[in-house]
């Protein structure tokens, strides 16, 4: 593969995450290239939403917190306010103001940032003109997950994260997230994908790492990765290079 000349969207190097004695994230190593999709893979447990979460600057670090991360050259520990202008995040665990409606919603994050998206536009990305009137906490999970996206959006960033995008959506919705990511890229957005799901993961990734035990035993191309592991789809190179199941618990170390 030839070098990338551009600036790193995304630079993480020799990250270390730990809790208590348990190792969360262990040496870690990534590089997002500006308007390319990554997809970080593992089991559960694997150390994926503690890596985006530290690239988002969410969870603290302490002395013994080996590494860096930078973000478009911001430090996410020390550039939090001008990191929060450039970085769209729909996490795991998003806690919205239940009590708003959905338009309420975009409207108050459509404050926060000097050149966000129309209502309009943010209610087309992720198909809710039909439920912008509704509460939050009325609508099903797959509409909130959906709502919580639109969010993500809509301060135009420059990277957005996205951890488990279609979990709980069903094909339709899901076929409509997948196309409002390639749109958002072609407009130059760079997307980190954590992801179970290896059709998505195929259909939208340019690049994956696979992480295990919070190492990155695996990255590359879809393709790629599964020529490299000699079989057929990414499911079955998932389970060559870490010898179980996507689905299956890691076991408590
Ligand atoms: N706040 C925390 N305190 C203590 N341990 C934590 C904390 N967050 C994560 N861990 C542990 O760190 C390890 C990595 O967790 P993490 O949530 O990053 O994994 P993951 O790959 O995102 O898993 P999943 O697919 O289940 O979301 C796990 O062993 C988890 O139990």
């Amino acid at each position: 593969m030839t070098e990338p000349h551009s600036d790193p969207a995304v630079l993480v190097e020799h990250l270390h995450q730990r809790y208590r004695t348990r190792v969360a994230v262990d040496d870690v190593s990534l590089r997002v290239d500006p308007g390319e999709i990554l997809g970080v893979l593992g089991a559960n447990g694997a150390g994926k939403t503690t890596t985006v979460e530290l690239i988002a600057g969410l969870r603290r670090r302490r002395a013994h917190d080996r590494g860096t991360v930078r973000v478009f050259g911001l430090d996410p520990q020390r550039d939090r306010a001008r990191l929060r202008e450039i970085l769209g995040v729909q996490l795991q665990t998003a806690t919205l103001h239940g009590d708003l409606t959905v338009r309420e919603l975009i409207d108050l994050y459509r404050t926060f940032y000097p050149n966000p998206r129309s209502r309009e536009d943010l209610l087309g990305l992720v198909d809710l003109h039909d439920h912008q009137r509704v509460r939050f906490d009325r609508l099903s999970g797959g509409q909130q997950q959906r709502v919580s996206i639109a969010l993500a959006l809509t301060g135009r960033p420059r990277l957005v994260i996205l951890d488990e995008l279609t979990t709980g959506l069903d094909p339709r919705a899901r076929r409509r997230m997948w196309d409002t990511i390639e749109q958002i890229r072609d407009e130059g957005c760079t997307v980190i994908l954590v992801s179970h799901a290896m059709d998505e993961v195929e259909r939208l990734c340019d690049r994956v790492i696979l992480l295990d035990k919070g190492r990155v035993i695996a990255s590359g191309a879809p393709t790629a990765l599964v020529r490299e592991a000699g079989v057929t789809d990414l499911e079955a190179a998932f389970v060559a290079l870490t010898g179980r199941a996507i689905e299956l618990e890691e076991e408590s170390a």
